[in-house]
């Protein structure tokens, strides 16, 4: 990326007592609902249909008005910005993507540097360079329409549009939750390497755990009326679901979804050499590792390391230690790294 885009690293979003009820309704859709987000986050809201992620997000941008409470960004109150302001400091991404169908691809993302009077040029090259950062090669996609795109690649449009004014906050309302589970997969992975760099403010809302899990660095579980029922990391909330509503979040395979979060580095490997059926990368999770044993037939599984070196190995006692330490036999903890 060239110096006169170098990314704006995200805001401080801090929502105090928001409350928002719908016109002509007694129970509020959003009732007292409080968070403190560091610049860089990314917050997951899930909970169940009709909960309230979708309006409590929505107060963040003013698509919604609040019936009380303050948002800040950065210290500013949400409601003191012009609706310019807002558009530079948050992007947005929504699930039926909302693109214009009778607007060139190039034309789409331009649609906030136009509003913000952007010249021809600076519009031109972030279109350019925001293709190439969702990974669509912008000779081909830049004079397309929006029907001649598959739905991921439209998806991947959305995101760009949403970046185009590098604003430091996104909102993201259910971005991937209409694609087909390997295109989400694969669209879950960019945007994670996209984030790794660009380090925005974000807030996601989902349905889907995995997912939340996934992309998460905390997670908000939510009630009704937007209640928290929990707000902490991926790991944490599966290790220690704060009570029965958020268990039945987690569901099954809580050990499974744990496991998915943890590099096969944090094991105490065995030693390398012995006779090995399979081999996996060391910055693979332990849940790669299991399915790798799995399909080993038990046999212990050979750990790379990046340059594809053979450092170790692991077998399914070394992956339980990780989760288990404490419930283990000591000799089995005690090889275990933090
Ligand atoms: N414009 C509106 N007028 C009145 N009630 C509304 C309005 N929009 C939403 N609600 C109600 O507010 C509550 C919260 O809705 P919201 O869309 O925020 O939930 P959600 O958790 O995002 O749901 P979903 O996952 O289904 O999108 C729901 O009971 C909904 O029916």
């Amino acid at each position: 990326m060239s110096e006169s885009t170098t990314p704006a690293a995200g805001a401080r979003i801090v929502l105090k007592d928001v409350t928002k009820t719908y016109p002509g309704q007694v129970i509020p859709a959003v009732e007292s609902f409080s968070m403190d987000i560091a610049p860089g986050e990314l917050i997951m809201f899930v909970g169940p249909s009709g909960c309230g992620k979708t309006t409590t997000m929505k107060m963040i941008n003013r698509i919604i008005e609040p019936s009380s409470g303050s948002i800040t960004i950065d210290g500013e109150d949400v409601l003191s910005l012009n609706p310019n302001e807002l558009r530079r400091r948050i992007g947005y991404v929504i699930q039926q993507i909302g693109l214009f169908p009778h607007m060139t691809i190039a034309e789409n993302i331009s649609v906030v540097p136009k509003l913000l009077g952007w010249d021809k040029k600076r519009t031109r090259d972030r279109v350019e360079e925001l293709l190439a950062v969702v990974e669509l090669d912008p000779k081909t996609f830049a004079s397309r329409y929006p029907r001649q795109l598959s739905g991921g690649q439209q998806q991947r449009v959305g995101v760009a549009r949403a970046l185009a004014a590098d604003p430091p906050v996104m909102l993201m309302d259910e971005p991937f939750g209409a694609t087909d589970p390997i295109t989400r997969e694969k669209l879950q992975s960019e945007f994670l390497r996209l984030q790794e760099k660009l380090s925005k403010t974000i807030v996601f809302v989902t349905h889907d755990f995995d997912e939340a899990v996934r992309l998460g660095d905390r997670i908000a579980v939510l009630s009704e009326r937007s209640q928290i029922e929990q707000f902490d990391t991926p790991a944490n909330i599966l290790a220690n679901p704060a009570n029965d509503y958020v268990s039945q979040f987690v569901g099954h395979g809580a050990a499974l979804k744990r496991l998915g979060l943890i590099p096969v580095g944090h094991a105490a490997l065995g030693p390398a050499g012995g006779q090995t059926a399979m081999t996996i990368g060391v910055d693979d999770s332990l849940r790669d590792a299991l399915d790798a044993l799995v399909l080993s037939g038990g046999l212990p599984v050979s750990v790379l390391d990046r340059n594809g070196s053979s450092v170790g190995t692991i077998d399914i006692e070394r992956i339980s230690a990780v989760l288990g330490a404490e419930i283990l036999p000591p000799a089995l903890a005690g090889g275990v790294r933090p």
